[in-house]
């Protein structure tokens, strides 16, 4: 039977209601994730297409493009790819990244969110040798660094790909997440990349705010304003004990922190004057 076949075939199983999401039990036989198996059917198809659009560089694709793509009809398509929880977005339709992922995963082809880390210095390897991950859902599939020292090494088995070589690696992968752990001179530069080649999720440790559009979201990391809460804590004990924990030698002046970080890290009140000075002028250095 050819694949358009198929997929007729499919579709004249599938449900009648095409606003309808919820799975039902009387279109058929049903997946074990609860998913009828005339969509089970469809979804390879949509795989090819997803990774076809995805080679090309498409990083967004409306359900109509998509469905042409597919060869079914696109109120067929939204309603498919409704059952995996995907609705895309309004005026911008499905990421294609992260569709694919998904699609993948319904298929018990994909069961870890894919993470690329960008930067293997200290932290990005760091990182990269942490064997908690994959516990948590999430396979680490790509390493990139521009540093010719550090191409080709291997990290747990899986080679550092130079940073030209970014794009490709994408395409390869399907990764939606990245892991920025560069200097803050080239964070945003590599998230522009990321972002353009379908990741939506940016984990950032570099001290920089990044810029994203609209449906990317970015989760900053930073063990020094960590640090400082911590240091605030103290501060409060040794206030509440009568007697100090650390080097602080009491309230001060309250320096503001970085006055250019949009991110700002909320000031304590009577939070210690050294460590909020040393906040202010946070570098890379002091990371
Ligand atoms: N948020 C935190 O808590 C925290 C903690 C430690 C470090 N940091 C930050 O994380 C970043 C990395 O710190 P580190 O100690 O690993 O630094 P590092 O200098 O050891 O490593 C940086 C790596 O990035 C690579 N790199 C340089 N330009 C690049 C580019 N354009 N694209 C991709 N990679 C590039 C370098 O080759 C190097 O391997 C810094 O921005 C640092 O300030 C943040």
């Amino acid at each position: 039977m050819s694949s358009a076949e198929t997929l007729r075939e499919a579709r004249d199983d599938a449900h009648p209601n095409p606003a309808e999401t919820a799975p039902d039990p009387a279109a058929g036989e049903t997946a074990p994730r609860g998913i009828p198996d005339a969509t089970v059917a469809r979804l390879p198809v949509y795989l090819r297409a997803l990774a076809q659009l995805s080679a090309g560089g498409t990083v967004t694709v409306s359900s109509g493009e998509l469905a042409e793509a597919a060869g079914v009809g696109p109120a067929q398509l939204r309603k498919d790819l409704s059952l995996l929880g995907s609705y895309g977005t309004r005026g911008v339709g499905y990421d294609v990244a992260h569709l694919r992922f998904e699609v993948a995963r319904a298929l018990g082809e994909a069961e870890e969110w894919p993470v690329v880390i960008v930067g293997l210095g200290n932290l990005g390897t760091a990182l990269a040798n942490y064997s908690g991950f994959r516990s948590r859902g999430f396979r680490v599939v790509g390493l990139v660094d521009p540093d010719p020292a550090l191409v080709g090494r291997r990290i747990h088995g899986l080679a550092i790909t130079d940073l030209r070589d970014l794009e490709d690696l994408l395409a390869r992968t399907g990764a939606v997440i990245g892991v920025v752990a560069t200097p803050s001179e080239a964070a945003q530069d590599v998230t522009d990349r990321l972002v353009r080649r379908g990741v939506t999720s940016i984990l950032n440790f570099a001290p920089v705010p990044l810029a994203v559009p609209d449906g990317v979201h970015v989760r900053k990391v930073d063990l020094g304003q960590e640090l400082q809460i911590l240091a605030y804590h103290e501060h409060r004990r040794a206030e509440d004990g009568g007697t100090r924990a650390g080097p602080a030698a009491g309230p001060g002046t309250i320096e503001p922190v970085d006055a250019g970080d949009p991110n700002p890290v909320p000031v304590p009140a009577g939070a210690p004057a050294r460590a909020l000075a040393h906040s202010a002028g946070h570098t890379e250095d002091e990371d």
